[in-house]
């Protein structure tokens, strides 16, 4: 089959456009609902260790602010593209709206490679990216937090920036923070648990015992990592995992068929998700091709790294054994997949339900700012896991009763509420 090139930006309209037909959408709410409310595109002068001054271009999209402030991570990655942000922006409003928590939806990037740049490199771009946004941000207005390459070292360059730019403490300016300095205990497990608190209840939903599985992933970052402990303190196993090799510029898939021990393989990765290719082949693991992770016969597939990875050609060697497929990254299936995922009678949960856990702990830690008064782990989780489950149960119960794929019943609750707002603010 020939490789075809996806833009995310289409995908997501494409996604957007088929349910606006089936919930049968008026005009004017599907064109503003369909792109971003807000652009803004900056240049970020960065001086560079070696003195030299380099020119980074970063960008903020909010697509949607009717239901509250927008609210997405921001990204660092050489190959970003305002599109694929736009993209982000818009699944970030309909994953906000599925778990029904009190906020919009945006995106931020800046196109950068963090592994060639030191630490007080790194903060300077942090800070000249604040700079740039500060007016156009805050508590009440747009709230980023960690994605692709970020962490909470960076979000707390970045809330710095903008208290210093303010004169005053704000620390609902930004969530995914270190705690002890306004971050929420769980906001680092929250997505990876999220992804799996949903896998647990397809499971059940399916009636397969948890115990009895095994996964693949795709991935080893934030989100991979949280999702593999879980999964596995809940008895499944995993027995491959893939991630990017910077050194080769490419990914592999490293494998054991008796099951990974995710503690071992965390320790031999780097701050990037990037495994220690040497010292997983010392282990005995076996060394596959970085496309191998969706081939292996398993029951459950996580992708969990980037968008655009399950394409028709990439199903073509999908195991019949795949029973679920959860999409703990952004937008990793394209449109056409759907059909064949659809055609193989495989349980998707879809991306902006999967992943909601992060968002969901943000929001939590906005709270918890905003009283100055901080929750117990226990707690977080508890409240993640409630809000997860009865996001799950209403999506699946939607497509159940409707007939409808995962995809688009999550789709048609979420439009359907930002719908309600944007009309009830009397802007359609
Ligand atoms: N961090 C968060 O709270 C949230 C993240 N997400 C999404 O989850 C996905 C992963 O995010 P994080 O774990 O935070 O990022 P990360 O930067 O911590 O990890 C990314 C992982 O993907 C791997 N990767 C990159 N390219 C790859 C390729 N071609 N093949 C295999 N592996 C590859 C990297 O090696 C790394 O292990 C992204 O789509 C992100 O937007 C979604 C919701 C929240
Ligand atoms: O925690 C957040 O605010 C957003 C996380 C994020 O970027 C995402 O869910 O894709």
């Amino acid at each position: 089959m020939e490789n075809k090139t996806y833009n995310p930006y289409v995908s997501a309209q494409t996604q957007f456009d088929n349910v606006a037909n089936l919930i049968d959408l008026d005009q004017a709410t599907r064109e503003l609902l369909r792109q971003p409310n807000k652009e803004f595109h900056v240049t970020i002068p960065v001086k560079m260790d070696d003195g030299t001054t380099k020119v980074f271009n970063g960008y903020r999209i909010q697509h949607n602010d009717a239901r509250g402030p927008a609210k997405g991570g921001i990204r660092f990655h050489p190959q970003e593209t305002v599109d694929t942000i736009r993209a982000l922006s818009l699944w970030m409003t309909w994953k906000c709206a599925v778990v029904d928590i009190p906020l919009g939806g945006a995106k931020g990037g800046i196109i950068c490679d963090p592994h060639n740049m030191s630490m007080a490199e790194q903060e300077r771009l942090c800070r000249g990216y604040v700079r740039q946004l500060s007016k156009v941000m805050g508590p009440v207005v747009d709230v980023p937090a960690p994605d692709v390459m970020t962490n909470g070292q960076h979000m707390l360059w970045m809330m710095d920036e903008y208290e210093t730019i303010n004169g005053g403490h704000y620390p609902g300016t930004i969530t995914g923070k270190p705690v002890g300095m306004g971050g929420s205990l769980g906001r680092t497990e929250a997505t990876g648990y999220g992804v799996i608190y949903t896998l647990r209840e397809a499971l059940k939903a399916l009636h397969i015992d948890i115990a009895t599985t095994t996964a693949s992933i795709q991935g080893f970052g934030n989100v991979a990592e949280y999702a593999a402990r879980l999964y596995k303190e809940l008895g499944g196993k995993i027995v491959a995992i893939s991630c990017w090799d910077n050194e080769d510029k490419r990914s592999y898939t490293y494998r054991n068929l008796n099951g990974i021990d995710v503690d071992q393989l965390v320790s031999i990765k780097n701050s990037f998700g990037s495994i220690n290719k040497q010292k997983a082949i010392e282990l005995g693991f076996e060394l596959l091709d970085g496309d191998e992770w969706i081939a292996q016969d398993v029951d459950i597939l996580l992708p969990c790294a980037l968008e655009n990875q399950i394409t028709p050609p990439a199903l073509e060697k999908i195991s019949a054994q795949v029973k679920v497929i959860c999409e703990g990254a952004n937008g990793p299936t394209t449109p056409d997949s759907d059909e064949i995922i659809k055609a193989k009678n495989i349980y998707l949960v879809p991306d902006f339900l999967c992943n909601a856990g992060g968002v969901t702990c943000s929001y939590f830690e906005q709270v918890q700012c905003n009283m100055n008064y901080f929750w117990p782990k226990e707690e977080v989780l508890e409240k993640l896991d409630q809000k997860m489950t009865s996001a799950f149960q209403a999506v699946h119960k939607l497509s159940q009763e409707k007939n409808l794929y995962m995809r688009d019943a999550a789709y048609v609750i979420a439009i359907n509420r930002v719908a309600e707002a944007v009309k009830l603010r009397g802007w359609v």
